[in-house]
């Protein structure tokens, strides 16, 4: 243990003085053998485990990492460790090293330089327990702040490269935290799996790249954050909310209407319904349009149904007059 206590020997009178002729160090320390002051920390844990004098400190190794490196570890700590155990042991074969390496000491103590700081640094370096898992949780500490920053400027960075592109496509956003728009339709399926059915019905319909409104929307409601948005006639709306309404509902079921469409005129929800069938080609999805005879007609308590669109009035009276039941209806 690379440990030196220095305290005066208040208790035992003069220091030892490698000057002093007339008391040398054998007769010197026979008469502080008896009880000298170390004796007193001994029994205690403190003997064995200098943690006690670091137990809540902190050390920013980063910030005194100059200062480390200079009082990085010495020969004289080892010294000091030797002289340690030999004094405690007391054996008289070493009591001349222990002499000749304590008149050291002591010299260099006289000339005041900072060997001394480095026996004292070395004492915190070395104390095991304590010193070293507070060194452990900074060192974690640090690596986890590093990480953040990392990850707050990837994101800054991300959040440029979006900006430039939402740019370069004329896409204007409002809210927060608005996710990437997508680049193309590959990005769905390594940002959110999509099914390999809906790009290959993409890639037959010739839907090379997504448009604008697309390129937003469907990111947007694949996270599951509402949105209100806006496009020209024309500019694929309908795909842009349809895309991700079939890769959320994933596959058929036969539990009643998943998903409701409402479209403002009779020939826009056929429009739509067009679409859905198209997109949604080589899966048994239910897309059901209400028309006037399905109204008339349909069984709605056994109502095979995953996507149901219609028009609010028509809607409306199916709930009235059918007890239609909308609670099925996925988030
Ligand atoms: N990414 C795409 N690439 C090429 N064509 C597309 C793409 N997305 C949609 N289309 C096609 O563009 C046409 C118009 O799309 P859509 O009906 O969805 O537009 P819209 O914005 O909903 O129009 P409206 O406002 O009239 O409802 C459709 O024929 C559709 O198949």
């Amino acid at each position: 243990m690379g440990i030196l206590w220095v305290v005066p020997d208040f208790f035992h009178g003069e220091p030892y003085n490698s000057e002093n002729v007339s008391r040398p160090f054998d007769p010197w320390f026979k008469d502080h053998d008896q009880k000298p002051l170390y004796h007193l920390f001994v029994p205690s844990p403190m003997a064995n485990d200098s943690s006690f004098l670091f137990s809540g400190i902190r050390f920013n190794t980063k910030k005194f990492g100059a200062d480390i490196a200079r009082f990085q570890k010495k020969d004289n700590d080892t010294d000091s460790a030797k002289i340690w155990s030999v004094a405690e042991d007391g054996s008289a074969k070493t009591r001349e090293a222990v002499e000749e390496k304590t008149a050291s000491t002591k010299k260099r103590k006289r000339k005041g330089n900072s060997s001394e700081n480095v026996e004292g640094f070395n004492v915190f370096r070395n104390s095991a327990s304590v010193a070293q898992s507070s060194g452990e949780v900074q060192a974690d500490q640090e690596s986890i702040e590093f990480c953040k920053k990392k990850n707050k400027k990837e994101q800054n960075r991300q959040l440029e490269r979006d900006a430039i592109f939402r740019k370069q496509h004329n896409i204007h956003v409002s809210g927060y935290n608005v996710p990437s728009p997508l680049q193309s339709f590959d990005e769905l399926k390594s940002r959110y799996k999509c099914p390999s059915y809906l790009l290959r019905n993409l890639k037959e319909l010739g839907f090379r790249e997504p448009t604008p409104i697309q390129r937003q929307t469907i990111p947007v409601l694949l996270d599951g954050r509402e949105c209100f948005a806006c496009a020209p006639t024309g500019s694929g709306k309908t795909l842009a909310f349809v895309c991700p309404m079939l890769m959320k509902l994933k596959d058929s079921e036969k539990g009643g209407i998943r998903a409701v469409i409402l479209c403002h005129t009779r020939e826009l929800s056929a429009q739509i319904f067009r679409e859905c069938k198209k997109l949604a080609k080589r899966k048994k999805f239910g897309i059901k349009l209400m028309t006037k005879s399905l109204l008339r007609n349909a069984d709605f308590s056994k109502f095979p149904c995953d996507i149901l669109i219609s028009t609010p009035l028509r809607l409306r009276l199916a709930i009235k007059k059918k007890k239609i039941d909308l609670s099925r209806h996925d988030d």
